[in-house]
């Protein structure tokens, strides 16, 4: 394909997800009817319709429209290359821009609309993030980089970078967590790669990692992993100490992968069912890697960026707290109850944290830790709690 016939695939992805289809749906469905594009096209194509979803509001305005010829025009002019070059009719390029199409074009009205944040947000984006509040946002207009975790369970550091390199897969040390790697080549062939199959390392964010080491794991404990979900903390917990680990999850499917992913990793986990809660328990870590914005992951799923509600946004703090809640009678006495989320919103963090511990009683604050995008990781959260009175 040429670059301008990968512009106008992307247009027309782009346009069924405005008309309200999930982007992965669109780019699979895509490329099934696309047996002539290779896999560096399909790339490309990739990168054009996540750049315009990560950017859309100040695209959209560069462009003059929020449609898929919009975003893609205003990507070119964020880039500094003249739309006309690529929106000529030449081969299965883009048509040319008519005269219209021109009118509307204008520069970012405003600092959210510039810094793609939506407008109802920047208020609280900006005070929950002070003078961090461009850079973030900043961050979040670009591509994440891929990053893996080591199992130590079954290998080094050194020894999964050799095995990586075996398959052109070329990664160094993040500094965000001990057994981070980050992917510097060859990211697409991880999920292919021997030294995935074997379980020497999985997918997953330097500060997600980072997160676990946060945690006070010690050989012997039972812990739950109350938001299990596709159990990557559950995975990372184990490998850290030989602990006695549970998984739950409200969405009991959304757990799925977790027995063979499990295996892959030499983990044994069991899945508890809401009911086996109480029974099983009490535990002497509980973490709820909480439902939230996603705001600190919005570089991966940027649609979560424009889907996102103010009554949404509350709900989802009214399910934090329910969460802890919950999860705090399941907690030993002189047990850990960690919170954690992938949102830089103090809403969703601090304020949630000390919103429990007011109504809390026999609690103490052991630490709390934010990363942040800029730092190269998706944004995240972290606060440690231990259970100091056994009547709480
Ligand atoms: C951020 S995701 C978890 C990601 C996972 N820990 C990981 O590292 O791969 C949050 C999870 O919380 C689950 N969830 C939502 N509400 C819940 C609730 N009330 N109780 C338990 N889990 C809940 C969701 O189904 C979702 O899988």
């Amino acid at each position: 394909m040429t670059p301008a016939a990968r512009l106008q695939a992307a247009i027309e992805i782009l346009d069924q997800i405005l008309d309200g289809n999930a982007a992965e749906k669109a780019l699979t469905s895509w490329s099934r009817g696309s047996r002539f594009a290779g896999s560096k096209d399909r790339a490309a194509v990739r990168d054009h319709v996540f750049t315009a979803l990560r950017c859309r509001r100040s695209h959209a305005a560069l462009g003059g429209a929020s449609t898929g010829r919009g975003l893609i025009v205003g990507a070119l002019r964020d880039a500094g290359i003249d739309p006309d070059t690529m929106f000529n009719g030449v081969g299965y390029g883009p048509s040319e821009l008519s005269d219209d199409e021109g009118l509307t074009a204008r520069s970012p009205a405003s600092a959210a609309e510039g810094l793609d944040i939506p407008e109802w947000l920047w208020p609280q984006f900006s005070d929950s993030l002070g003078d961090k509040a461009e850079a973030t946002a900043t961050a979040l207009r670009h591509r994440a980089p891929v990053h893996l975790r080591v199992n130590m369970l079954r290998s080094s550091i050194d020894q999964a970078i050799e095995a990586l390199a075996v398959d052109g897969i070329i990664c160094q040390p993040h500094a965000a967590a001990e057994a981070a790697l980050e992917v510097t080549e060859g990211a697409r062939r991880v999920r292919n790669s021997e030294a995935f199959s074997a379980g020497l390392v999985e997918l997953q964010d330097a500060a997600s990692q980072a997160v676990v080491e946060a945690l006070p794991l010690r050989d012997g404990m039972s812990v739950l992993d109350y938001c299990a979900g596709g159990g990557g903390k559950s995975l990372a917990m184990a490998a850290r100490a030989k602990i006695s680990l549970f998984a739950h999850d409200t969405v009991p499917r959304r757990m799925q992968d977790l027995p063979i992913r499990a295996v892959r990793a030499g983990v044994d986990v069991t899945m508890l069912e809401p009911e086996a809660l109480v029974r099983t328990g009490p535990f002497d870590l509980v973490l709820c890697d909480a439902p939230c914005s996603g705001s600190g992951s919005w570089r991966r799923s940027p649609e979560g960026k424009w889907l996102l509600s103010a009554e949404q946004l509350q709900e989802l703090q009214d399910t934090q707290g329910e969460i802890l809640d919950l999860a705090a009678q399941l907690v030993a006495p002189g047990g850990v109850l960690a919170y954690a989320t992938c949102s830089v919103l103090e809403a969703e963090n601090s304020c949630q944290i000390g919103r429990f511990m007011e109504r809390s009683s026999g609690w103490t604050l052991t630490s709390e830790q934010s990363w942040l995008v800029q730092d190269g990781t998706d944004g995240f959260y972290c606060a440690v709690l231990t259970r100091i009175d056994a009547d709480c």
